[in-house]
């Protein structure tokens, strides 16, 4: 273990943070100061922010110049417990030199583990299926009841190819899958060892019989997925977000859902979350929706907290950030 570094205050601004991200910082010199408040209170925040050196930012509401100046000057640094950063003003970190990190690459496992979930769920009726047995609708004498579609013999897509889609395409490898494409800005270094192919955004639309998103909301990337994508996909396609519902035009994806644009969805990101109960997406037997668990397990929980803690650490302690978001 590193010399503990003198004493250092760090905001944690929610109760369920692991225990052992909390002992490890405290281990290492930290007094933590718990915000109570579930869901976490903005209010509790910017009482309790005020002359902290660190923030542990473990949700997803608005991280930005409010915090930064209810901390006041001597804050050295942030770090949150995701992934995904686009709650984050990081232009305005950026201005104010403060580090910010995050915790990408330990999520990748459990959420490939529920885009593959929500493939074969979206694909093969798991919603409809159930709703059928609540409705004693059990077709079973029907030969044409319930025909889904396979992975086997697909050409699965990504929009994106990091650490998730990649860890998905890992996975895939022994499915007997036709073929697996992406659409990123620029080619990745490594995508041969996934066999896979980088392809223009329309071809992605046009060829994937599972297209699977895993990028990053940005403003390039804001509804991305809208009319005119759907219009290019394949009828029979399984579409999956396992990334940020403000990649996709939910009204656009509900009609193309409705109109036989697409064949299925799995989405486990939606706009807003929660998302309403009276969603018209939730009424349609083709949509498999789930609330946001794509890194809900035990072991990446507590690996994304122990990242979280350990940038917050390496900062204090005058290293660079494990996982820096810029
Ligand atoms: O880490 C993130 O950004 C998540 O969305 C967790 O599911």
């Amino acid at each position: 273990m590193s010399r503990a570094a003198s004493a250092f205050k760090v905001l944690v601004s929610h109760p369920n943070v692991p225990t052992p991200a909390l002992e490890l910082l405290r281990s290492r010199g930290a007094e933590t100061i718990i915000c109570q408040s579930v869901p976490p209170s903005r209010e509790e925040i910017l009482k309790k922010v005020p002359g902290v050196d660190a923030i542990y930012w473990a949700h997803y509401q608005p991280l930005n110049a409010g915090i930064l100046d209810a901390a006041g000057p001597q804050l050295r640094c942030v770090s949150t417990m995701s992934s995904g950063l686009d709650y984050a003003d990081i232009p305005e970190f950026q201005k104010r030199k403060i580090p910010l990190g995050h915790t990408p690459g330990v999520v990748k496992n459990s959420v490939a583990d529920l885009a593959i979930g929500l493939m074969i769920a979206a694909g093969r009726h798991f919603h409809a299926g159930r709703t059928e047995i609540e409705r004693s609708q059990w077709k079973v004498e029907q030969i044409n009841w319930m025909m889904g579609q396979e992975i086997r013999d697909s050409v699965i897509g990504f929009f994106g190819f990091g650490g998730i889609s990649q860890a998905i395409a890992k996975r895939l490898q022994c499915w007997d899958v036709a073929k697996i494409i992406y659409h990123t800005r620029t080619r990745k270094e490594n995508d041969g060892d996934f066999k896979a192919e980088h392809v223009p955004f329309e071809t992605l639309l046009k060829e994937s019989d599972f297209l699977v998103v895993a990028a990053p909301l940005t403003n390039e990337t804001r509804e991305k997925f809208s009319a005119k994508a759907f219009e290019l996909m394949k009828k029979t396609s399984v579409f999956v977000n396992v990334a940020r519902g403000g990649l996709v035009n939910q009204t656009d994806l509900h009609d193309a859902l409705t109109t036989g644009k697409i064949f299925a969805a799995g989405l486990d990101v939606t706009t807003p979350e929660p998302l309403p109960a009276d969603s018209p997406l939730l009424k349609l037997p083709n949509c498999v929706i789930l609330p946001h668990m794509g890194t809900q397990t035990m072991k990446t929980t507590i690996e994304m907290s122990l990242l979280a803690a350990n940038n917050i650490l390496n900062c204090i302690e005058g290293k660079p950030m494990i996982r820096p978001a810029y």
